[in-house]
């Protein structure tokens, strides 16, 4: 027998190491995050809950680098993200990394292929067509692509945001409350879409969310109460986590 990993081991996308985060000095400090240590596995759909004021945005940005730790270290793959310079960092972000926020933050003046095409171009790289094809087949866009934002509804934007963010191929997409201004139908759909990311194309994906039936589209939860993981759980359901949210006194 060997000591060789088994073949099903999923390599480590992203990781923070007694990632800390604090605001303030001495007795008034408020520990945003307490010493983290949490691996996040490629090709997995790994979703952050707890309490307002748990941590949840602070640890996706840092994992993202778009904020910085006071302590500890990010890595995205094996690059400490304290060892960049902001312009490496900038790169990074732009290159390695995707993002859909709750607002769905796309450019009014482009239309909905620009967008999607948008960071790739400022990237100064080429968009792969059969990729861009898939991604806009996957989120299910095609007849929507020559219109703006304003002429879409609220979960087509919110689609746009998901085929950029997936469009460059990053080795990780961070997603904050990204059904946080949908209905539930459009919330399901775009759920259903990031879950098809990670299932059928191997795309790794964190996402931040308050909804339990959210969650329950994850591969795995992490809980966190006061800056710190204190539970986790593989294959959610919403009533699981309904269940371990109120036990925790979420
Ligand atoms: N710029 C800042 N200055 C001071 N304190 C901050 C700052 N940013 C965050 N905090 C504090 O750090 C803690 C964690 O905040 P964070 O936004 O990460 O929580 P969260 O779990 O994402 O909350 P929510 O669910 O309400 O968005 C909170 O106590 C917050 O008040």
């Amino acid at each position: 027998m060997s000591n060789a990993a088994p073949a099903t081991a999923q390599k480590v996308v992203a990781r923070a190491e007694k990632a800390s985060k604090y605001y303030g000095r001495g007795d008034t400090a408020v520990w945003a995050l307490a010493e983290v240590d949490v691996a996040i596995e490629g090709g997995r759909y790994t979703a952050v809950m707890g309490p307002s004021g748990s941590g949840k945005s602070t640890l996706m940005h840092c994992l993202a680098g778009l904020d910085s730790l006071s302590s500890g270290r990010v890595l995205i793959g094996d690059t400490d993200l304290s060892t960049l310079s902001d312009k490496e960092l900038t790169l990074l972000r732009r290159t390695r990394v995707g993002f859909v926020f709750q607002a769905f933050n796309l450019i009014p003046t482009l239309t909905a292929a620009e967008n999607i095409t948008l960071p790739t171009t400022l990237g100064g790289g080429t968009t792969d067509q059969a990729w861009f094809d898939q991604v806009v087949e996957t989120v299910g866009l095609g007849d929507r692509l020559k219109h703006r934002p304003s002429e879409l509804s609220g979960g087509q934007q919110q689609r746009v945001a998901v085929a950029r963010a997936l469009a460059q191929r990053p080795d990780i997409v961070f997603a904050d409350e990204p059904t946080g201004n949908l209905d539930s139908r459009a919330s399901a759909e775009i759920l259903g879409f990031m879950q098809a990311a990670v299932r059928d194309v191997g795309q790794t994906i964190v996402m931040v969310t308050h909804e339990p039936s959210a969650a329950a589209y994850a591969d795995r939860v992490l809980f966190l109460a006061d800056g710190r993981i204190v539970d986790e759980m593989e294959g959610p359901t919403e009533e699981r986590v309904l269940d371990k949210l109120k036990s925790l006194g979420g």
